[in-house]
Parts: C-alpha cells; structure tokens; sequence
C-alpha cells in the first residue's frame, strides 16, 4: 500500500508562509496597517487579507483538489477600494528571492478582483472527509499590532487529523532554544536574528528552521523539555486577558507549585516555543462559556508539540477534534504540556475549574 510522505505538502506550505510572512512584515514597516474591525469587534489588518490570499493561491496551485479553511473573507475589500488596492500593491510585491521557491508557489495572482475571489475560497466547511487545509493569515493580529508575537498558520488536516504543520513566526528569536522570550511590545520584528519557522509532519518529528528571504534553510529537530519537577515549569499564556483566563492559569500554577511568573506571548508561538524547549507548558482557559475556538488558531501548533513530545489537550483532558468543522465545537480550551506531565497538570486544572 503506498503511503502518503506528505513531502510535496510539507515544501509547498512551508515556502507559502514564508512568503506570505514576508507580506506581513512589509506591512509591519512600511505601512499603516489598514485595521478594520470585524463583526465580534476583534482587529483584521491589510496584511491578513494579503498573507491569506497568498496562501491559497499557493495552495489552488499545487493541490486544486483540496478545500480550504481560512479566517478572513473579502467582504471588507469588496466594499472599500483604496484597502482594496492596498492588498493587491503589496500582494504583487510579495515575492521569494529564490526562483525555484517561487515557481513553485505558481508564482503570483493575475488580478485584484482575482485576488478577493481567491481570498474568498477560504470559506470551506471543514469536517471529517478528504484533505482540507486550515489557515490563519496573522494569528495573534492584537500581537502584530503591538510589534510582538504573532504567527503565520497553515495546516492539512486529512479527515479530520492534522499530518502537516507549519508556523511561520517572523518575531521570535532564531536561537532561544533556553529561555522563553516575553515579548508583547517591543518591535522586535525584523531585527538581525529574528524569525522562525517550526514545522512537522505526523508520525515523523518536528523541526525548526530561521525565517529568511531566500531558499528554505536547514531544518533542526525540536523536542520539548523534560520537566523532571514541575514546580521549577515555566508556562506561557495569552497576552490578552479576553482570550484566556489568567487568574485561573495563576492558581493552576499555585496548585502544581510554580512560582515563576507566567510568560505572555500572543499568538500559536506559544506551541513553537514550547515545542522547542523553551518553556514546558502552555495554558489556555476559557474566559467565556460560550467561546468556541477556531481550527486555524490550533491545527498547527497542536501537531507540533505532539510531534516534539508533548501532549495537547482541553481543559477536560480530550484531546483537540479537528474533524466537526471551522471551530472546536467538542472542546473548551487547551493545554500543553510535556507528554509525562500532561496529566498531572489536567488534574490541577480540574480542580481549579471544577471549584468555581
Ligand atoms: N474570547 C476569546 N477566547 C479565546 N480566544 C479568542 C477569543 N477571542 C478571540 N480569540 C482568538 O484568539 C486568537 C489569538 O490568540 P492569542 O491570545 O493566543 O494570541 C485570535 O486569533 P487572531 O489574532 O488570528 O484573530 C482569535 O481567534
Ligand atoms: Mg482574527
Ligand atoms: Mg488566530
Ligand atoms: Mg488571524
């Protein structure tokens, strides 16, 4: 029986979000971000529609078969010219120094309005049958806003299981393979050693490379930490206090015996940190009853921390069902942890949950 290697997948996701990363720090320096706000008053930037479009064009490309989930519509654009014409400037700029790297890619988009068609084929379903992709064009927006974390997410979910994922990150320090970097405002984009891209595919490890302009760099593989006691644990959460609950986080790391503050980051480089042993656990609680989160905020950065040696589960310990459509209908929020650990810190978020 042939197995799928997924190396075409791999190459072809990898070199999208680079480029569509060099999109958002293009934005990041040279223009006013073109914010606009969406329907549930959260924040979409000129570099969302540009890093999305570029993306599925990448996509419809290589695999026309596929579907797409993706965050952003064209709704915005189609309604607002001058933003309009803002995306498709920088849309037709973003391009890889490398040749092949962009041939493969297909090259570029013919037209705008082309451009907002394309944008809109991110409106997929999702569900448990076939190959769907899962994109986040900017995740952590409020993050890129800021000038700290924010990352570029693309995963394949093949009925329903995620085999590939890549995040591009263009904010975190190359080598921090040590320390968990807090970085929530300072604009550290661009600057001399910035930029990673983490990747796995299922079954077959995790890797990390810099974030560059020009042909892919050598991979490394990541693991995360062995946490022997976890008191002396390092844990990472939102930045955003609406997006996770931190004083349930603060009292979940009371009860396990951690003193050392929380790391606040935006955006799935948290799962890439942790991923490479810079810190051991990542919390996410769930400040609303009814929020429900997205596949694009999590398909990616859950295979690579299961594929460097962790685990990823909600708060009850399930893990994250990628298969029932555009949200984690089957799940209230997430928890990372070294594999040997994970249940040991689920009984403390029970505990702390299930008091309240
Ligand atoms: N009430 C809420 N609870 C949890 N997540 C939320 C939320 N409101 C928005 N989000 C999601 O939180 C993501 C950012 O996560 P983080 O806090 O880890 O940086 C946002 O992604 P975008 O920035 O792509 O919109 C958004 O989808
Ligand atoms: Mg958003
Ligand atoms: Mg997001
Ligand atoms: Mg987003």
């Amino acid at each position: 029986m042939a197995s799928a290697d997924y190396n075409k997948e791999l190459h072809i996701a990898l070199l999208a979000v680079q480029r569509a990363s060099l999109l958002t720090k293009s934005v990041f320096h040279s223009h006013s971000k073109g914010t606009l706000d969406k329907a549930d008053a959260s924040p979409v930037t000129i570099g969302d529609f540009g890093a999305q479009a570029l993306i599925i064009s990448a996509l419809q490309h290589n695999f026309p078969g596929d579907e797409i989930v993706a965050e952003e519509e064209a709704k915005d654009l189609r309604e607002k010219n001058s933003v309009k014409q803002t995306v498709w400037d920088l849309v037709q700029q973003a391009k890889l120094e490398d040749k092949s790297g962009e041939e493969a890619l297909g090259g570029g988009i013919k037209d705008a309005d082309s451009m907002l068609d394309i944008i809109d084929k991110g409106d997929s379903k999702g569900g448990s049958k076939g190959r769907i992709w899962a994109i986040d064009p900017i995740d952590g927006t409020k993050g890129f806003l800021r000038g700290g974390q924010y990352a570029v997410c693309l995963a394949l979910m093949v009925d329903g299981d995620v085999k590939v994922g890549v995040l591009g990150c263009p904010n975190l320090p190359v080598d921090d393979s040590e320390a968990l970097t807090e970085n929530i405002g300072a604009d550290a984009s661009d600057a001399e050693g910035k930029g990673v891209l983490f990747s796995a595919v299922q079954g077959k490890g995790a890797d990390s490379r810099p974030l560059g302009k020009g042909a892919l760099a050598k991979e490394s593989k990541i693991s995360m930490k062995a946490v022997s006691n976890i008191s002396d644990a390092t844990f990472c959460e939102s930045v955003e206090a609406g997006h996770s609950s931190q004083g349930d986080a603060a009292n979940i790391a009371k009860k396990l015996g951690i003193t050392k503050p929380s790391v606040r980051m935006d955006s799935q480089a948290k799962y890439g940190s942790i991923a490479r042993g810079a810190g051991d656990l990542y919390l996410r609680l769930p400040v609303k009853k009814d929020y429900v989160e997205k596949i694009w905020d999590h398909a990616a950065g859950d295979l690579i921390v299961r594929e460097a040696g962790g685990q990823v589960t909600d708060v009850e310990g399930k893990r994250l069902d990628f298969s029932v459509g555009r949200t984690l209908q089957r799940n209230k929020g997430v928890i990372a942890a070294p594999k040997d650990v994970h249940d040991t810190v689920i009984k403390a978020v029970s505990e702390v949950l299930g008091g309240k």
